[in-house]
This record gives C-alpha cells, sequence and structure tokens, in this order.
C-alpha cells in the first residue's frame, strides 16, 4: 500500500509543475503530513498546517510563509480565505491563480473579487490566530453536536476586552468571575459547552482569558449604519455593531448552526458545519 506521505509527494510534483506552466502566484499546501518537504517553487509557497503554535523556524525561506488552522472548515471556505489573505498580501491579484495541493486532490484556485477580506482581519486573525482558532473549532463542535440534543446559538467576543466590557452589561451573574480560565486550555471547551445555554455573549480575551459569559452587547446597529443580509436577527446585528464600534472580532454561532465571523461591523467569515464536506 502507497502511504499518505508518497501520494502526498506524488502530487505535489504534480503542483509544482502545474504552478509552473500556468505562472500560479502562490502554491498551497494544506495540511500537508510532513514538515519537511522538499517544496520547488519559485514563488509564495503557503503551508496550513493544523498546529495552533506556528514556528518560525519552518519558515526558514523568505517565500514560505505558515497559517496554521487547526479547525476543518472545509476546503471551500479555506481556499476563499487563502485567496482573500493572498489578495490582502499583495501576492495574487484578482483573477490570477494559486495552486493548491491537499492529501487527496490538486486544484486551481482563482483569485474572485468576492475574497475581500480586510488586511485588518489578517492582522488580527495572525494576532490572535489561536484563539480564533480555538473559538472556532468550539462554535463548529457545538453547531454539530448542540447542547443535550438541542441547536445553540450564541456569540464570542474577542480582544478589546475594556472597550467591549464597556459597551455590554451582565444578563446574569458572570460565571467566570474570579476565575482564571483559559480558552486555549483543552479542558476549558467543556465548560464552555456548558454556559452555551446562557443568553448573551461570552467576552474572551486577545490572549483567550475568558473574561464573562451571560454579556449583553449595549451596542445599537441602526445608529451605526450596521446593515446585514435579510434574515440575521438581532444576535448577528449585535455582533456586527460591537465588532464596528470596538476593535474587536465577534464570532457567533447561528441556532441554524451557521459560524460567522465579524469585524468593522462586517461578515468576514461563514460556514455551516452541518452542510460541510471535510477535508
Ligand atoms: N445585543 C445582544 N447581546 C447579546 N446577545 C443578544 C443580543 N441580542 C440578541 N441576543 C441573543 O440572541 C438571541 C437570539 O435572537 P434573534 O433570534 O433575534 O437572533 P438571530 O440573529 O436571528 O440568531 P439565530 O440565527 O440564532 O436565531 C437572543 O435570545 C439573545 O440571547
Amino acid at each position: 500500500m502507497v502511504d499518505t506521505l508518497d501520494v502526498f509527494e506524488a502530487l505535489l510534483s504534480t503542483a509544482e509543475r502545474l504552478a509552473k506552466e500556468i505562472n500560479a502566484k502562490a502554491l498551497v499546501l494544506v495540511y500537508p503530513p510532513a514538515e519537511d518537504l522538499e517544496i520547488n517553487f519559485s514563488g509564495d509557497i503557503i503551508i496550513i498546517s493544523r498546529e495552533s503554535e506556528v514556528s518560525s523556524k519552518k519558515e526558514k525561506k523568505n517565500n514560505v510563509k505558515n497559517l496554521s488552522f487547526p479547525v476543518s472548515i472545509g476546503l471551500q471556505n479555506l481556499l476563499n480565505l487563502i485567496s482573500a489573505f493572498l489578495k490582502s498580501r499583495g501576492i495574487a491579484d484578482k483573477n490570477e491563480f494559486f495552486v493548491y495541493v491537499t492529501n487527496e486532490s490538486v486544484g486551481v484556485k482563482r483569485i474572485e473579487e468576492k475574497s475581500s477580506i480586510s488586511d485588518e482581519f489578517f492582522e488580527k486573525f495572525e494576532k490572535y490566530s489561536n484563539v480564533i482558532s480555538r473559538v472556532l473549532e468550539i462554535a463548529i463542535e457545538l453547531s454539530i453536536e448542540g447542547r443535550e440534543g438541542m441547536p445553540v446559538g450564541t456569540i464570542f467576543v474577542i480582544g478589546d476586552t475594556k472597550e467591549v466590557m464597556k459597551h455590554s452589561h451582565q444578563l446574569v451573574p458572570n460565571p467566570f468571575k474570579g476565575h482564571n480560565l483559559n480558552i486555549l486550555d483543552p479542558k476549558v471547551k467543556n465548560v464552555i459547552k456548558e454556559f452555551s445555554f446562557l443568553d448573551g455573549a461570552f467576552i474572551v480575551s486577545s490572549k483567550g482569558r475568558i473574561i464573562a459569559a451571560g454579556r449583553y452587547l449595549d451596542v445599537d446597529p441602526k445608529s451605526l449604519d450596521v446593515s446585514l443580509p435579510q434574515g440575521l436577527g438581532s444576535r448577528h446585528l449585535a455582533s456586527a455593531a460591537i465588532t464596528k464600534v470596538t476593535k474587536a472580532v465577534a464570532i457567533t454561532l447561528s441556532e441554524s448552526g451557521t459560524v460567522r465571523i465579524f469585524k468593522n461591523g462586517r461578515i468576514v467569515f461563514e460556514y455551516n458545519p452541518r452542510l460541510a464536506i471535510n477535508l
């Protein structure tokens, strides 16, 4: 039997040839099965890993960039995020291509207009990458599992904690008060899930400390000129608004199962894990 690494290496050499032939702007390795692969490509190389800690030691060559995405968000979403990343970094422009390789496929992706995620999102994403990834992971699991079999909706507001606290108040006594719990601690995942039934939002610092749960966001989407696609109610409007009035990122889980990331009052990422095909 041929092992995963052999398959990946064979796909990689096809991807290298393809990238060269079509003058692709970047070659993207999605969750490669080994760290020290020999990659022959003169353009930008992006390595997507599942590790939450991205070590810079692997960025030996300056055309290699590591991005960490520990959760599986479905290939299409991942490719859209990569498109947006390449565009925001000036690596590739609209209608240019990148080639990607996964454990099972090689493909070409054209950079589309719609893949416009603000630079700021990636700055934030890189800065709080571990925390955002962990919250996404929890939101995705909650979307699939629900709580005691019932669908759950909630909000996580990450970063700019001081300002977020100023623009919110407790709906119920804060269960996290006086505790020093960090969302990056694997044991804390279940605690978050347990409290996901509370109305309101979880407030998480940029380093992952859980500041509060059951927090009502005191924002007025109308006066802040926040507009969202029809069908999104007060949970989503409040999430968009808090990211307009502060520098925070908000991640919402809708009772319908869709997970969204908001930044600067806009949706920058949308994904329904219940409809997803895993990588
Ligand atoms: N300003 C707010 N701050 C915190 N939580 C809020 C706020 N507004 C609404 N919510 C929460 O959102 C819940 C659902 O409200 P609503 O159904 O209007 O939202 P929605 O955007 O349609 O969300 P869903 O897609 O999950 O139904 C409320 O019960 C409340 O817990």
